[in-house]
């Protein structure tokens, strides 16, 4: 997690920096309007159900899909302008894109040289992550031939190899072991405290709590619950999944439904208002 000096300054723009972000799919608004504001070497733990907008909100950010309205700007570079934006962002896909025909080693290369690595440090840095996910004697075999954890694994070095300033992770843990999982855990509070700042979409609540600096929940393609998971878990009144204590997964389930239970929802603490779902939200999805 990252320390007070590592806080946006007055000189510095948000490492993400969204307004009325949008899309449309035909008819249907799958992200009305979110606004995010996202702190250089931060980690910011980005959840919702299934279908909530999360995806194609990273995807937006990303410059993989262009707004249907709104703004966003990585590192004070507008997405619109993917050339200017490309190389400060990497970004970890639900499915990471890989050649089967290639190796491991081959794909990561191939990642290097369109991030512009130079090729001996390139070589390098590919040698280091591959040790360090206990891929390097795998590292010559075809994509082909690998388990989903380590497309996984290669997905998540192609995503850090040009050290962006900004990571975009979805689902990063998905098909890996407990200790593959772990690695990953570590290289985020890593990069963090390298000043990087990670956007990190997940399921698992254990992650974010553990990590994340700041939680955002998205519900029907609107942000519902902004701010520190220890706050948020302490403001929400109620103990919806009767453990005893509130927790991020009280949060979760008290901002992410649309019955009485979502009068409980916390406060946002970092301005971006939680909501109480209307009833007809999800009409037309
Ligand atoms: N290309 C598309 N065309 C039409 N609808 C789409 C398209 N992509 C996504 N959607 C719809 O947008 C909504 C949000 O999808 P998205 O993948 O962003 O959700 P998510 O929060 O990432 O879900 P999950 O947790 O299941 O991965 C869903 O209803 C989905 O069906």
């Amino acid at each position: 997690m990252s320390s007070p000096s590592q806080q946006t300054t007055d000189e510095s723009p948000p490492a993400i920096d969204a307004t009325g972000l949008t899309k449309q799919f035909g008819s249907t608004t799958v992200v009305d309007g979110i606004d995010l504001s996202v702190e250089p070497g931060t980690v910011y733990g980005f959840l919702g159900p299934n279908g909530a907008g999360k995806t194609t909100t990273m995807r937006m950010l990303t410059t993989l899909t262009k707004p249907t309205d709104g703004e966003a700007a990585i590192m004070g570079a507008p997405v619109s302008d993917r050339d200017g934006v490309r190389n400060h962002l990497g970004y970890l896909p639900e499915e990471p894109p890989v050649f089967d025909e290639l190796t491991g080693r081959e794909q990561l290369q191939y990642v290097a040289r369109l991030r512009d690595v130079p090729p001996a440090e390139a070589d390098d840095r590919i040698t280091e992550w591959l040790e360090r996910f206990d891929l390097a004697a795998d590292a010559d075999r075809r994509i082909d031939d690998y388990s989903k954890g380590m497309r996984q694994k290669i997905g998540l070095i192609a995503a850090l190899l040009h050290e962006p300033s900004v990571v975009f992770l979805d689902e990063p843990t998905s098909g890996l072991d407990p200790r593959a999982a772990r690695t990953v855990l570590d290289v985020i509070a890593s990069l963090s405290d390298a000043g990087q700042t990670v956007f990190l979409s997940t399921h698992i609540l254990s992650v974010v709590e553990e990590l994340a600096d700041t939680v955002g929940v998205l519900y029907d393609g609107t942000l519902v619950a902004e701010g520190p998971p220890a706050e948020l878990s302490a403001q929400v009144d109620g103990d919806a999944d009767g453990d005893g204590q509130s927790t991020l997964e009280d949060v979760f389930l008290a901002v992410t439904t649309d019955s009485p239970a979502a009068q409980a929802a916390p406060e946002s603490t970092n301005g971006a208002g939680a909501r109480q779902p209307a009833a007809d939200d999800s009409a037309g999805r």
